[in-house]
């Protein structure tokens, strides 16, 4: 095992558990982005179990090992509350799965465009996705 793979081994996530929570992804589809589909379901991860959302990779969507590599990478290393956290992942049977706390206000373009929001609302949204990608001290 590389020294990578084992710094990420805590995170690792059976692929057994993300077809029970999915119906062996048959359902419970949330969304669908860049990366394939996302689905919702209830967990055990490191940090105990709760409801995730799914993100597992379809290479037609174009990205691919290092994309799904270089999230993990990222997310793992570093945390804030103004950012979704990574809870685990599922890198078995060819299968490349993301695992993140679920954001139970849906995703951040959908809220920002809600017409409930006043723009000093939007501004501070905006300024706190900032800070939460510069760094802790920002
Ligand atoms: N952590 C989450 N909690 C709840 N819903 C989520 C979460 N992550 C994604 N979703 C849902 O899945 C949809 C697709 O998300 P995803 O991040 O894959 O695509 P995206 O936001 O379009 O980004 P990209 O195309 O750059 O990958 C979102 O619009 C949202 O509805």
């Amino acid at each position: 095992m590389t020294s990578a793979t084992k710094e990420f081994e805590h995170l690792k996530i059976h692929l057994e558990e993300l077809k029970k929570a999915t119906n062996s992804f048959g359902s419970k589809v949330i969304g669908a982005g860049g990366f394939g589909k996302v689905y919702k379901g209830e967990v055990s991860h490191s940090k105990g179990r709760s409801m995730v959302a799914i993100k597992r990779l379809n290479r037609e969507y174009g990205q691919g090992d290092p994309e799904f590599w270089k999230e993990i990478m990222m997310l793992s290393r570093y945390t804030h509350n103004n950012l979704i956290s990574l809870l685990g992942f599922c890198d078995e049977n060819g299968e490349k799965i993301i695992v993140y706390e679920y954001a139970s206000n849906g995703s951040l373009d959908r809220h920002l465009s809600s017409t409930a929001l006043t723009w000093t609302q939007r501004l501070k949204i905006y300024l706190d996705a900032a800070r939460g990608m510069l760094g802790p001290k920002v």
